[in-house]
Parts: C-alpha cells; sequence; structure tokens
C-alpha cells in the first residue's frame, strides 16, 4: 500500500516560480489524465469487435450479451470500490497501474485462446477487466480537483470527458486493424480476432507509460500552493482547505454516505443512466423493427449520436462555469428538460427526418448531464472524498440504471410493447430533471442562499 501513499514534496517551489510552474504541470497533467483515460476506453468495449468471430464459432447472442454484462457489472462496483482506495492513493501510479492491468488481461484473452473458450471463462474474465476498468476515472478526478479550482473546473472536466469519445472512438479501427494483421501475417498462429485484444492492449501499454511520465498527483506533491490558494477560488463560505489525506472511514462517514446531497445525485443518476443506455442501446433495434429502416443507416444515427455529445458536454461545462458560476444544478436542469422534450419527440415521430434528428438532439443533451453528475460529485465533497464520491454516483448509474436499461427497458417492451419502454425513458427524463432542479443553489459545498 506504501507504494501508492500520495507523495509529499520535500522542497516548496520558489514563489517567483510558481505561476510558471503551475502553467505548465497544469496542462502536462491534464495531458496525461485525457491521453491516460482515452487509453481505458480502448479496452473497455472492444469484446464486442470479437463477437462476430465468437458467434461463428458457436456461441449466441445471449451468451454473449450475458458475458459482457460482467464487464458493466464489475465496472460500477469497481468505480466505487477503487474510488475509496484512489482517494488515499497517488494517481501517477494508480492510473497506469488500472490500465496497464486492462491491457495484461486483454493481451491474456489475445494469446490463450481458452480465455473465450467457454461463456463463463469469459464472463470471469470480464468481470476482472471491468474491474481494473474502475481504477480510471478516480484517480482522474482526484487529478481534476487538486489541480483545477471550482470556477474553472465545469469546462476543464467536460474537455476531459471528450476522452470517453475519442477513446471509444478510436477502439473499432484499432480492434478492426489487429484483427487484419493478424488474418493476413498469421502471427502466432492463432485466430485472427485475436487480434482486436492484442493490438489495442499494445497502444493501451504505450498510454501507461505516457500517463505515468506526465502525471502529477497533486499540486503540493511537487511543491506548489494548493490550487485554491493560487487561484483565489474557494468552495466553501470559510475558505477551508483540506489538504490533509483523510482515512476511508472519515473519507466515507463524515463526508460521502452522509451527505444528502450525494444520494440525490447518486439517485439522479439511475435516471441519466437510463435514459443514456435505454435510448442508445435500444435504438438500432427500435428503428429496424419499428421504423423499418436499414440496419447501416441505424448504425449511422447511432454514430451521430454519440458524436454530438462531444459539443453537448462541453457547452454543458461552459454553461455550469460561466452562466451559472460554478453551479452544475440548473444547467443538468435545463439540460434534461431539453432531454425530455426529444424523448417525447423521439418516441411519437413517424418522419424519418425528424426521427434521426431527435436521436441526435437526445445524444447532444444527454452527454452534458452524464459528466455534470460526475463533476458535481467531485465539487461536494472535499478534494480527498473525491474519487469516493464520484465513486457511489458511478455504481448508482451502472449498477441500477445502466442494468435497467438493459433489462428492464427489454422486459417491458416484450410485455407491453414499445409505447411502454419509452413512457419508462421519458419518467425516468423527468425525474433526473427534478433532482437535478433539487441541487439548483448548489455552489461546491456549499448552499447559496441568495442564488437566483
Ligand atoms: O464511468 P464513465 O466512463 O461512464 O464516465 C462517467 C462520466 O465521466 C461521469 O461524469
Amino acid at each position: 500500500m506504501s507504494l501508492f501513499t500520495p507523495p509529499v514534496a520535500k522542497k516548496k517551489v520558489p514563489t517567483e516560480k510558481v505561476d510558471a510552474t503551475y502553467k505548465r504541470l497544469r496542462l502536462q497533467v491534464f495531458l496525461g489524465i485525457f491521453v491516460g483515460y482515452a487509453g481505458y476506453y480502448l479496452l473497455r468495449n472492444n469484446f464486442s469487435l470479437a463477437m462476430p468471430a465468437l458467434i461463428k464459432a458457436g456461441f449466441s447472442k445471449a451468451e454473449l450479451g450475458f458475458a459482457l454484462s460482467a464487464v458493466s457489472l464489475a465496472y460500477g462496483i469497481s468505480k466505487f470500490v477503487m474510488g475509496i482506495v484512489s482517494d488515499q492513493s497517488n494517481a501517477r501510479l494508480f492510473l497506469p497501474l488500472g490500465l496497464t492491468m486492462a491491457a495484461l488481461v486483454n493481451l491474456a484473452m489475445g494469446f490463450i485462446p481458452a480465455l473465450t473458450g467457454s461463456v463463463t471463462i469469459m464472463f470471469i474474465v470480464l468481470f476482472v477487466l471491468g474491474w481494473f476498468q474502475g481504477m480510471g476515472w478516480p484517480p482522474s478526478g482526484r487529478v481534476l480537483v487538486h489541480w483545477y479550482s471550482i470556477n474553472e473546473r465545469g469546462g476543464k472536466t467536460a474537455i476531459w470527458n471528450v476522452a470517453h469519445n475519442v477513446g471509444g472512438g478510436f477502439m473499432a479501427p484499432l480492434a478492426t486493424a489487429g484483427i487484419a494483421i493478424l488474418a493476413s501475417t498469421q502471427l502466432f498462429g492463432i485466430s485472427s480476432y485475436h487480434g482486436a485484444f492484442i493490438l489495442p492492449a499494445i497502444i493501451g501499454l504505450v498510454v501507461a507509460v505516457f500517463a505515468y511520465l506526465t502525471i502529477r498527483d497533486t499540486p503540493e506533491s511537487v511543491g506548489l500552493p494548493p490550487i485554491e490558494e493560487y487561484r483565489q477560488d474557494y468552495p466553501n463560505e470559510d475558505h477551508h482547505l483540506f489538504e490533509k489525506e483523510m482515512t476511508t472511514k472519515e473519507i466515507l462517514f463524515k463526508y460521502v454516505l452522509n451527505n444528502k446531497w450525494i444520494w440525490v445525485i447518486a439517485v439522479a443518476n439511475i435516471f441519466v443512466y437510463l435514459v443514456r443506455y435505454g435510448v442508445e442501446n435500444w435504438a438500432p433495434t427500435y428503428l429496424t423493427e419499428v421504423k423499418h429502416i436499414n440496419l447501416g443507416a441505424s448504425s449511422w444515427a447511432y454514430f451521430w449520436y454519440e458524436m454530438a455529445g462531444i459539443p453537448g458536454t462541453l457547452f454543458a461545462g461552459w454553461m455550469s462555469d460561466k452562466i451559472f458560476k460554478g453551479r452544475r444544478g440548473p444547467a443538468g436542469f435545463f439540460f434534461m428538460l431539453v432531454v425530455t422534450v426529444f424523448v417525447f419527440i423521439y418516441m411519437n415521430a413517424t418522419n424519418m427526418g425528424v426521427i434521426n434528428f431527435s436521436l441526435i438532439m437526445i445524444g447532444f443533451w444527454i452527454y452534458g448531464p452524464v459528466m455534470l453528475i460526475g463533476l458535481q460529485a467531485l465539487d461536494l465533497v472535499p478534494k480527498k472524498a473525491a474519487g469516493t464520491a464520484a465513486g457511489l454516483t458511478g455504481l448508482f448509474g451502472y449498477f441500477f440504471g445502466s442494468f435497467s436499461a438493459n433489462a428492464m427497458i427489454g422486459a417491458a417492451v416484450d410485455a407491453f410493447g414499445w409505447n411502454f419502454g419509452f413512457q419508462l425513458i421519458l419518467g425516468a427524463s423527468v425525474l433526473a430533471t427534478i433532482l437535478f432542479g433539487i441541487t439548483w443553489n448548489l455552489r461546491g459545498q456549499t448552499v447559496l442562499h441568495d442564488a437566483k
């Protein structure tokens, strides 16, 4: 454990050098967590690229779907558990370690055919992968709260959040290239689909080295003053800074589990994730089954849903920083209100242009709230509890929201039809809007009584 203990600088940076050092290191650590988290996404869903070959080998869609569910199941739990561990760990080591482990699991799946030989084994291996995946978000959050103060954190977290889409976007071509290389060279004498694991894993290892070289745990770890002091921007009225590392008990019972606002946004996250994955996962089926458009056209709609999330996320961060001066609730409320309107249009539309447009609009407006919940979790607690707070919201989002999106909506549609399935999504969207509304006056760790 001592290997991961957050470091403390032996010497302070001289006052005249503080500004230049801060400027240089803020850019450097940001690049580290951006590229690092994109690296995590290279290795999160690449199994799906191996699935067509596994189906040909005799596995059913239901079996592979079951195996795949292990990733989000483990990811949700790990984001919370590893979030707790990461709050007392050096982010410079923690993030690259999780990425390295995720890459090693992928290399094992690439080189050991037995690991993709049965559903049970795949479930176990993917569970382990999901667990290591949970080591990416918490240290990134730790870096964001220590290097960026509250009135700029929205914009910076939003830009960082784009790493999700960059990593997810590069994953498919990389995995496909890996398959093509093995198919043409017959290297290692294994089936070509193993390339979907091997090439992204190799890039993941390179990214882990880059992340280690660039990330620095906290400003204090390199002899700089705390960010609040440097930028004169404080998260609470008495300007109290939490610079002492805390025990797990303190973090959990003093700052996270007894903070009613964390519970409000954790529950909000169930509904946000139900909308995010409910719309995304079921769009291809809905469009092909009900609207009778071909799969090629529906996969383009899916692609644009993802891409629209990039400007939407940036807009949400900017809005919460600049218009609402560090308050995330009003921005989340506004974004979810618009999502609700477009879910309503989407479920009632008959014209293909309107259907595609409303789907893209849902993509644009939903990723803002996805990012804002994580950001709000970081804001609401002392810096030393950031990973745990964000982890708890992630647990609720993945364990309940993503799970319900996959299982409950499918069952509801089977039993009562598409309209009922959409009513569930619409209801979730309204509830998320209300819950964001409840947090309207929150800014950092303070409730602003005069905020309008
Ligand atoms: O855990 P992920 O990858 O869904 O990311 C969550 C968002 O960044 C939370 O703000």
